[in-house]
């Protein structure tokens, strides 16, 4: 049986069919697309039906390459969501997390509840953008005449097969669920004039959702696919996709965004944790993805925009190998960065503002990013291991980021850890290994990760002694002179 991940990032999509062959998994791109959101009248939008689109012309390619039949899964980033009425059409276009509507909201919110008694419930970190933030910010009459409030992949099940589900680990990202019950907390849907019934049941990943709809076949050539719920926040599915083992491993989700953290088998939630804002998302099979959100690999991805696409992502590597590195501290993780107009004049006003040297080439550009991405890196796995009392020797970069070999050795440097790098589908992977799972294929996640292991080259960067301590002291030195809010 042929499995198909659909995974979409915030910056591309794509479909990709895996079956296991010999003992390996064998995996072959069917279809990418580009991803983006557009700004209209003053809110910015994703284009969730161009999204749909690209998700039933990537089928009928499978149908093309004669594939009959499938089983398929969906994975998005998190938080976002589209409100229906009792048809089950949308209400509104779907709002992106990088719009500016929820800039000032966690304030408004814990106003009203402690952020400590938020986090108690729920074990989740302050990001502006999560659903609850989201939802308090909502024209409250369209919110009354909303029948169901979906999760993006959530939806796109539901356009799919009819069926309306919230699957757990891409719920947990709404700071709505109680880690205690693992149900939808009753005291903040209050606050947010929300009512539990707009939720649909939650479910665990590996559920089957229901079968392909007929009513797509008269536009589409279509193969005959099953639905399967998998891990559908991409983070929750790249984790799965991460082949580590034991217990001294961390995970670096290098895409769009760097999820940087480790697999636990309880929430970790103190005030230590609290406080540098780490998360206790809901993993695949009962773990908790206990990670803190890096702005990540979108400051280049704007830089990049803002030289108008002179440059591919590998030419801004080698610019950024000429020239001296080490030249500007950025806390690239201020809130500042989170959607600015023009990232690089961001990043220019940043440094004049903290008296450093201004990156004006496309090389001193792409420098300050992975060099300081690094740094952030580095201090966040210190963080980890003085919070959790846990070794960390290995740290596997897994996402588009895994091919930056540069920012891998860096990264290794930094952290003196050994970074393993692979597999860049790591998140279409993991959404692979559920339906694997579900399909009876697979017996469990460990299994899976072997598999991955078995199947895809994994590259190590050992660190080099160097005076990464004297760097990274510059760095929280500048950090604290400067004391501005970070993206919580
Ligand atoms: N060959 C490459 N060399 C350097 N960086 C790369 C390469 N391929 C991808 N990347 C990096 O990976 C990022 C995209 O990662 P990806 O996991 O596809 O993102 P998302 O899932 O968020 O859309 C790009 O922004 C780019 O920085
Ligand atoms: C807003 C969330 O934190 C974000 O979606 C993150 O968790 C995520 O899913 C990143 O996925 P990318 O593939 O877009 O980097
Ligand atoms: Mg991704």
């Amino acid at each position: 049986m042929i499995h198909i991940a659909v995974d979409i990032g915030a910056s591309s999509g794509r479909l990709v069919a895996g079956e296991i062959k010999n003992g390996k998994l064998t995996i072959k791109d069917i279809h990418r697309f580009s991803n983006g959101f557009e700004k209209k009248d003053g809110t910015y939008y994703w284009d969730i039906d161009y999204i749909m689109n690209e998700i039933l012309q990537g089928l009928s390619v499978a149908k093309s390459l004669g594939f009959e039949e499938c089983t398929v899964g969906i994975d998005t980033w998190a938080v976002d969501y589209v409100l229906l009425d009792q048809n089950g059409d949308r209400l509104q276009d779907v709002v992106t997390y990088r719009d500016h509507r929820t800039d000032k909201t966690i304030e408004k919110l814990t106003n009203l509840m402690s952020k400590e008694e938020i986090y108690r419930k729920t074990g989740i970190q302050f990001l502006p953008f999560n659903t609850i933030y989201q939802l308090f910010e909502e024209d409250q009459e369209l919110l009354q005449n909303t029948d169901k409030i979906l999760m993006i992949p959530d939806y796109l099940g539901y356009r799919l097969t009819g069926n309306a589900v919230t699957e757990v680990t891409n719920a947990s990202t709404t700071q709505l669920l109680n880690i205690d019950s693992r149900a939808f907390d009753e005291e903040l849907l209050e606050l947010i004039s929300v009512k539990k019934e707009q939720f649909a049941a939650l479910i665990e990943p590996g559920t089957e959702l229901g079968l392909l709809k007929h009513k797509w076949f008269p536009e589409y050539d279509l193969p005959e696919c099953k639905i399967i719920t998998v891990a559908s926040h991409d983070t929750a599915s790249a984790i799965v996709g991460t082949p580590g083992d034991g217990e001294n491993w961390a995970y670096l989700s290098s895409g769009t965004w760097s999820l940087i953290g480790i697999e636990n088998h309880k929430p970790f939630i103190d005030s230590y944790a609290l406080a540098d804002n780490y998360t206790n998302e809901w993993g695949a099979f009962g773990t908790f993805r206990f990670l803190k959100n890096i702005m990540g690999l979108w400051i280049l991805q704007e830089v990049r925009r803002k030289l108008n696409g002179d440059f591919s992502f590998e030419q801004l590597v080698e610019e950024a190998k000429q020239v001296q590195p080490f030249q500007q501290f950025i806390n690239f993780n201020d809130h500042r960065f989170l959607n600015p107009v023009n990232m690089i004049e961001e990043i220019q006003e940043y440094c004049r503002e903290t008296n450093q040297s201004v990156p004006e080439s496309a090389g001193e550009l792409a420098s300050a990013v992975f060099n300081n991405l690094a740094i952030i890196y580095a201090i966040a796995l210190e963080d980890l291991e003085r919070m959790t009392s846990k070794q960390i020797n290995r740290v596997h970069i897994v996402g588009g980021g895994a091919n930056n070999e540069f920012l891998n050795q860096l990264t290794a440097n930094l952290s003196g850890k050994t970074v393993y790098a692979g597999p860049s589908e790591a998140t279409a992977i993991g959404n692979l290994i559920v339906q694997l799972i579900a399909n009876k294929e697979l017996e469990h996640i460990e299994s899976g990760r072997q598999l991955i292991k078995d199947s895809f080259k994994i590259k190590s960067f050992n660190p080099y002694p160097d005076s990464k301590e004297d760097i990274i002291r510059q760095f929280k030195r500048m950090l604290y002179s400067q004391n501005r809010e970070e993206i919580s």
